[in-house]
């Protein structure tokens, strides 16, 4: 059973602090869903985890030990950082076979990963050839190829089609399954819901969350009603004297906050204002993480001029 323990991480890029004393140790047989707004610092988190950087302060360790005193590093984490990171002249079937040869990986393997991925009838095309979607394949059928304890992969959706979603869905959960650790970035809630059993949640490169998925669900549940009547002023003037608040809201309806259907529809029928719609509402998951992360948001849009460089 092998763990990735993140201690008093710290990262400063001159006067950026990418990473901020982070804690925290993603377990093996769960999918950890690692996410955080753009720019939170999962990249570079991971990146310290490989060894591609160094940390100003702290420690990043696989099984107890830095990556760099691996012995045999693809066999114990697979990674997949970048999905450009491949020579764009060599065929999806020679990049494997190099790294496998360059790691000393049994050469079987190179046609296992390309099952796996789906890329067997692409194996013999140039990489530069590949969609956006089968070089994250090709990035993941490497990450897997030294049937490591551990993976990690930044990202691992982007640019794969609903069809891809699905798998690597399906991919993540079988690899957690098996016992593996897996830890997977994203800055998508719901994609990040659709697949992880706990969550580790960054925002300007400290830890917001570390958590249970259901834990998180049930810490962040927020019902709320919408409800449209003949007289929205009156039911309105109801509600707040009972002490729930009330907006109005563009479409016309109102919705109040901390309550059950039930109860509004009680109290409209006691007031006997007539009521043409009402809904129990729960707040999303994307809400509950947006409202976790707001603050960062805040900050980003205060403090980067173009506005644009995170989201
Ligand atoms: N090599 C570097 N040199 C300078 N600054 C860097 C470097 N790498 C990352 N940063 C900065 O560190 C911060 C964290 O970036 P990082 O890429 O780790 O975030 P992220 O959460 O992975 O975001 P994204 O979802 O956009 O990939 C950002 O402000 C980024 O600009």
């Amino acid at each position: 059973m092998t763990s990735i323990e993140v201690t008093a991480l710290t990262k400063e890029y001159g006067s950026t602090r990418a990473v901020d004393g982070l804690t925290f140790t993603v377990e093996p047989g769960k999918v950890t869903g690692f996410l955080g707004p753009n720019g939170a610092g999962k990249s570079t988190t991971m990146r310290l985890v490989l060894g591609l950087d160094r940390p100003t302060s702290g420690t990043a360790t696989v099984g107890g030990r830095v990556y760099a005193s691996l012995a045999d590093p693809l066999r114990e984490v697979g990674a997949l950082l970048d999905a450009q990171n491949a020579h764009a002249s060599r065929t999806g079937r020679n990049h494997l076979r190099a790294l496998a040869v360059s790691n000393g990986l049994a050469p079987g393997r190179v046609d296992e990963v390309l099952e796996e991925t789906g890329l067997t009838s692409a194996a013999g095309r140039r990489i530069k050839t590949y969609s956006l979607g089968m070089r994250q394949r090709l990035g993941i059928a490497a990450a897997l190829l030294g049937d490591p304890p551990v993976i990690m992969l930044d990202e691992p959706s982007n640019g794969l089609d609903p069809e891809g979603i699905i798998w690597i869905r399906e991919l993540l959960r079988r690899l957690a399954r098996e016992g593996r650790t897996v830890l997977v970035s994203s800055h998508l809630m719901n994609e990040t819901a659709s697949f992880a059993d706990h969550l580790v949640v960054l925002g300007r490169g400290r830890l917001l969350a570390d958590t249970p998925m259901r834990a998180f669900l049930d810490a962040h549940r927020h019902d709320r009603v919408r409800v449209r009547s003949t007289e929205q002023s009156r039911l309105r003037e109801a509600l707040v004297k009972q002490g729930y608040a009330v907006a109005f809201d563009e479409d016309g309806k109102l919705t109040v906050e901390d309550a059950q259907a039930a109860d509004i529809g009680a109290l409209a029928a006691r007031e006997g204002v007539p009521v043409l719609e009402l809904v129990d509402e729960q707040t999303s998951l994307e809400q509950a993480y947006l409202a976790l992360t707001a603050e960062d948001a805040e900050f980003a849009a205060q403090h980067t001029p173009s506005g644009a460089a995170r989201s």
